[in-house]
């Protein structure tokens, strides 16, 4: 009788024996973290080998991977974690991934904007999905690495290159807004945090980032004030850890909650478990942008359902058209960067 692969693998580690190729599927789920070494990537790592549902953690980044690798296989949950590193690894870390979380790429620090980190990152981003394209075309691919208005264009027009594109595959992780939203609201009206609920859309970073207040659940009143205050302190908390890091990273232990979080409903989606989470995607949600974050429908081909912006109060109409053309801005700079090269 055959073995289901995820027996299969762990026989394989107990054994000792080099497994090969095993196909995963939903009944065993491998996620890939890209920058498994990094700020974000090792409490991401510590989340993910925890979470039941993943049944191998693949480990990838360019430097210190074994030792990550050995810290978290010493940790008793189910899921196997193997180490790759350097990018003649690569193949290996991402082949037949269901899910591959990228974190990998600089941090700002004080003084920079997101955009600034574009001239490092959108190298590292391009040639890690080249090797997505060959090896995983078929895995749920999030992105952690800024500027994300611009990484998850740049991740499409490769894909798109190589032919293997499906837009319901490609995410850019903005959960690290909700998770913030959710913090702040519940902490200014005495909510219960792991019961609020505040959907963030547009995009992630300044302006673009745009909280739905008026949507909040509980059904919660804001006074014009509150929402003057709150609306840019949620635009800006990636800066407030950035200039409190003073120099030594941006957020890590927050992004990597939230990485976790999402990766986990990506896994839920392709057991076959449909959730929502908000993510910047390709999108027809608001006319005249072609990716936008809104609450979409997770399920086992990526994005089943893009639920749009809903209803929303003429101050969040406004920032919606005010981000418009700051995305299209960063849009086209990551697709001319593919294209260009
Ligand atoms: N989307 C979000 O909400 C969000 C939140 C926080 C940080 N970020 C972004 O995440 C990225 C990582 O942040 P960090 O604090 O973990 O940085 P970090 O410098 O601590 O870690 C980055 C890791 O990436 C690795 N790396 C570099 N090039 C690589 C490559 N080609 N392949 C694989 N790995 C490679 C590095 O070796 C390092 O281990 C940054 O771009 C940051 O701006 C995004
Ligand atoms: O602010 C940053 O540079 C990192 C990240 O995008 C964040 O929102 O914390």
């Amino acid at each position: 009788m055959a073995l289901p692969a995820k027996n299969l693998v762990q026989a394989a580690a107990t054994s000792g024996l080099r497994v090969v190729s095993v196909r995963h599927s939903s009944q065993a789920p491998k996620v890939a973290l890209l920058g498994a070494a990094g700020g974000i990537g090792q409490p991401l790592g510590l989340l993910l080998k925890q979470d039941p549902l993943v049944a191998h953690l693949a480990l990838y980044d360019v430097v210190n991977t074994p030792g990550v690798a050995a810290d978290l296989s010493h940790i008793d949950s189910n899921a196997k974690v193997t180490a790759h590193t350097g990018p003649k690894e690569l193949f290996a870390a991402v082949e037949n991934a269901d899910v591959i979380v990228i974190p990998a790429g600089v941090p700002r620090k004080p003084g920079m904007t997101r955009d600034d980190l574009f001239n490092t990152n959108a190298g590292i981003v391009r040639d890690l999905a080249a090797v997505i394209a060959k090896a995983s075309p078929k895995a749920l691919i999030a992105i952690i690495t800024n500027p994300v208005n611009s990484t998850v264009p740049i991740a499409s027009e490769v894909l798109k290159k190589a032919g293997v594109y499906d837009p319901k595959r490609v995410f850019g992780v903005t959960t690290l807004d909700v998770v913030r939203s959710q913090a702040f609201v519940s902490e200014l009206k005495g909510l219960d945090a792991s019961k609020t609920v505040v959907p963030v859309v547009g995009g992630h970073a300044g302006i673009t980032i745009i909280p739905l207040l008026s949507q909040t659940k509980p059904a919660t009143k804001f006074t014009d004030d509150e929402i003057a205050k709150l609306t840019p302190r949620i635009q800006d908390a990636g800066t407030e850890v950035v200039n409190a890091k003073a120099g030594a990273g941006s957020a890590t232990l927050s992004m990597a909650l939230a990485g976790a979080r999402f990766a986990n409903a990506l896994v839920r989606g392709i057991k076959g478990e449909k959730n929502v989470q908000c993510a910047y995607v390709a999108s027809d949600a608001v006319k005249g942008v072609e990716y936008f974050s809104t609450p979409v429908e997770l399920g086992p081909n990526g994005v089943e359902k893009i639920l749009g912006v809903g209803k929303v109060s003429a101050y969040e109409q406004k920032l919606i058209d005010a981000s418009v053309a700051e995305l299209n801005k960063n849009i086209a700079k990551g697709v001319a960067f593919v294209k260009g090269n």
